[in-house]
């Protein structure tokens, strides 16, 4: 069996013509538009191709997009102090600091600092609360684009058995937190899990979000289960490889996301919807 390949690029620019189709709405209305505003801190060469990316796919459906790029050695106060010129500017609708922040600079505080309606990241705690509450506020993006995905290639998710592989506060737990709202029976495995491939056996459907190149084998599959592969990381030779070992996997799967070209895309295009809900929620 082959699996079928989730396109999460195609799937990804669905969603951005929509946005973009709501934003030009707004502004034929007379409206101001969405402002997304990105925080770098640092010269970081990944994260800065990802905010140029964001800029511009912001840009491209009719954003204000806006980047601060701030120096390395920004104090964790001057970082502050940009946060609460943000969160009190009317026009700004989104705020994404992009991590890693450099050492000196503690992330939580910056993270807490965020006005939560602003938090298009989905990361403050009043957003992860809610969550955890079953409730929604702003949704992390790689998690919602997870879902979208699988809603797209699952015609139901209710009842099924989901396997995160991964616990942490951007990606893991969230996404297990969706998982659940969705009525999958949830199991959230992490470094110190027992006999890893036997559990990840159990799973309908599989999230891994660990960083650990092709760490998920093909004889750890469920024949027919969906792959969901979070993983980007960069190899030896510059090519992008997932947290899954794709050529495996995907004579086990009934379908599976590549990468480059599944969660990825959907993540930015989520930042996107993001920042229109948060718009819409703060300002109509
Ligand atoms: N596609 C996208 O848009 C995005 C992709 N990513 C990618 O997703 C991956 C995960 O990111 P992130 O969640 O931030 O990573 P973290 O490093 O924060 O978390 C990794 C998780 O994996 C667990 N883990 C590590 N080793 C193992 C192992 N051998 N077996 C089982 N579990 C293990 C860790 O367990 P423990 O808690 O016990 O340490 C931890 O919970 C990375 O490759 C990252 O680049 C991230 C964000 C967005
Ligand atoms: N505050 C914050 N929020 C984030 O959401 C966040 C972050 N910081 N720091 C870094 C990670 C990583 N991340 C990615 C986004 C898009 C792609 C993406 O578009 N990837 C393309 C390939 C891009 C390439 O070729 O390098 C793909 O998978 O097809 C990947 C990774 C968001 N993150």
């Amino acid at each position: 069996m082959t699996a079928r390949i989730i396109d999460g690029k195609a799937a990804a620019a669905e969603l951005r013509a929509e946005i973009g189709r709501e934003v030009a709405a707004l502004e034929a209305a007379g409206k101001p538009v969405p402002g997304l505003h990105v925080v770098l801190v640092g010269e970081d060469p990944a994260s800065k191709v990802y905010v140029a990316s964001k800029e511009k796919l912001a840009a491209e459906i009719g954003m204000n997009s806006v980047a601060h790029r701030l120096p390395a050695e920004t104090t964790e106060a001057a970082l502050l102090a940009k946060i609460a010129e943000l969160n009190a500017d009317d026009g700004v609708d989104g705020i994404l600091v992009q991590l890693p922040l450099p050492k000196h600079i503690d992330t939580g505080r910056i993270i807490d600092a965020i006005d939560p309606a602003k938090d298009v990241d989905g990361l403050h705690p009043i957003n992860a609360g809610l969550l955890a509450g079953g409730k929604t506020g702003l949704v992390p993006c790689t998690p919602l684009g997870c879902m979208l995905l699988l809603k797209q290639a699952l015609p139901s998710l209710s009842g099924l058995e989901a396997v995160v592989i991964g616990r942490s506060e951007l990606v893991g737990r969230p996404v297990a937190q969706l998982l659940l709202q969705a009525d999958c029976t949830v199991t959230i495995a992490h470094s110190r899990t027992r006999d890893l491939p036997a559990v990840v056996k159990r799973a309908d459907i599989v999230v891994a979000a660990v960083g650990r190149p092709r760490m998920v084998k093909g004889d750890w599959i469920k024949p027919g289960a969906t792959v969901i592969d979070v993983g980007i990381n960069r190899m030896p030779d510059g090519k992008l490889a997932g947290d899954v070992d794709y050529a495996q996997a995907a004579e086990v799967a009934g379908a599976i996301t590549p990468v480059p070209g599944g969660v990825g895309p959907m993540t930015i295009a989520c930042l996107l919807r993001n920042t229109l809900t948060a718009y819409r929620a703060r300002r109509g």
